[in-house]
């Protein structure tokens, strides 16, 4: 089974993902690392762009039929069995990226998406087997252990399980007002 970890930049996907992986003994492929190793897409400053398709159709032609977890945040636009959106308080995502060093801008644009849903929306576009799950407050064994939880009970979808407009006043200071 092929299960596609995404979310915003810092909510914890690549960490969720290596547990998950090793958990379920599936192989762990950072979806990046893939595309940098296959020479697709092309480097902008420190950003890899890529050709969404390009990636998809080399994934399914090397990964197709195996059992893999694969971690990053165009990894629902793969043809994956299971796709796994990580949300986080904005709030979280901002610290956690301004801890990174990225610039304000950045922080800013990733806070936004993180609060309006925007890698859910596209998951839900491109697969039905979409399951969100809410890393605040959690550790990383705990996101797992529900990922677990709900792939045993054969749960395929469950979405809209937070509302991050309930917190857009504690966002604020991170927004490109
Ligand atoms: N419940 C949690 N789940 C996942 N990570 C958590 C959790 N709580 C705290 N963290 C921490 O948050 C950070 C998330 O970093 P990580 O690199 O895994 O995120 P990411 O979503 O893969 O980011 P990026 O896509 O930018 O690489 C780690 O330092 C991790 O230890």
């Amino acid at each position: 089974m092929i299960i596609a970890v995404t979310g915003t930049p810092g909510v914890g996907k690549t960490t969720v993902s290596k547990l998950l992986a090793e958990k379920l003994g599936y192989e762990y492929v950072n979806l990046r690392d893939y595309a940098i190793e296959k020479g697709i897409g092309e480097m902008k400053g420190d950003e890899l762009e890529v050709e969404v398709d390009e990636l998809a159709y080399n994934f399914e032609k090397d990964f197709a039929g195996k059992d893999v977890v694969v971690d990053g945040h165009l990894s629902h636009f793969l043809k994956a069995d299971l796709v796994v959106v990580l949300r986080a308080h904005p709030k979280l995502v901002g610290e956690r990226l301004e801890a990174r060093g990225y610039p304000k801008e950045k922080v800013g644009e990733n806070v936004e998406a993180e609060l309006v849903d925007v890698i859910l929306v596209e998951a839900l576009e491109e697969n039905e087997n979409v399951i969100e799950v809410d890393t605040t407050g959690k550790t990383p064994e705990e996101v797992v252990e529900e990922v677990l939880e709900l792939i045993k009970e054969g749960v395929k979808r469950r979405v809209g399980i937070v509302d991050w407009s309930e917190v857009y006043d504690e966002v604020v200071p991170y927004l490109r007002l």
